[in-house]
């Protein structure tokens, strides 16, 4: 399919994104897609100073932006594989979920699994924002489930 063929059908999809920017998130750029057909939009570190993730260490890094999406839609925060192949870099949570009527401010959940320390700066892409439709289920409590071949069978049951 082509590259315009794609970005209708994402058109109808009917996903609009509101972005609100916190007071210490300005003059940081807002997410965007660096390629065409990129699924993901980096999100920025709102540090005022810089960070130092030492090996094992984790932080909740502030973004310095909320946002507002359609409903029936989530995000997924995302590590970014150049942060993850070089320096261990990822998140504790991955993908985290970002719920449609959350309002408050995005944060990216590190975590340094590499064997130096790592520094972040403000203004460092340190995750990626992934959209995604949602479907939320009608639950029905029962006492019987059906019987299937695979039964409980699970967690290698096939072989390996
Ligand atoms: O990486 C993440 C994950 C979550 N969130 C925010 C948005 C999300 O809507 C909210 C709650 O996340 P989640 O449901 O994963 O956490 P919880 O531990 O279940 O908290 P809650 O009880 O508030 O739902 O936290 C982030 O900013 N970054
Ligand atoms: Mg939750």
């Amino acid at each position: 399919m082509s590259a315009t063929a794609l970005k209708t059908e994402n058109a109808q999809s009917n996903l609009v994104v509101q972005i609100k920017r916190l007071p210490h998130g300005k003059g940081l750029d807002l997410p965007r897609y660096e390629t065409e057909l990129a699924a993901g939009c980096d999100v920025r570190a709102a540090l005022d100073a810089s960070l130092t993730l030492k090996p094992g260490e984790r932080f909740m890094v502030p973004t310095g932006i909320a946002i507002a999406m359609s409903p029936g839609w989530e995000a997924q925060m995302r590590p970014r594989s150049g942060l993850a192949a070089k320096f261990g870099i990822s998140c504790v949570n991955a993908p985290g979920t970002i719920d449609a009527d959350y309002r408050g401010e995005l944060k990216v959940i590190l975590i340094n699994h590499g064997k130096d320390d790592f520094v972040i700066e403000r203004g460092d892409r340190i995750g990626q924002m992934v959209f995604a439709p949602v479907f939320q289920a009608s639950f029905e409590e029962v006492d019987e489930l059906d019987e299937t071949v695979r039964g409980a069978g699970g967690f290698g049951s096939t072989g390996v």
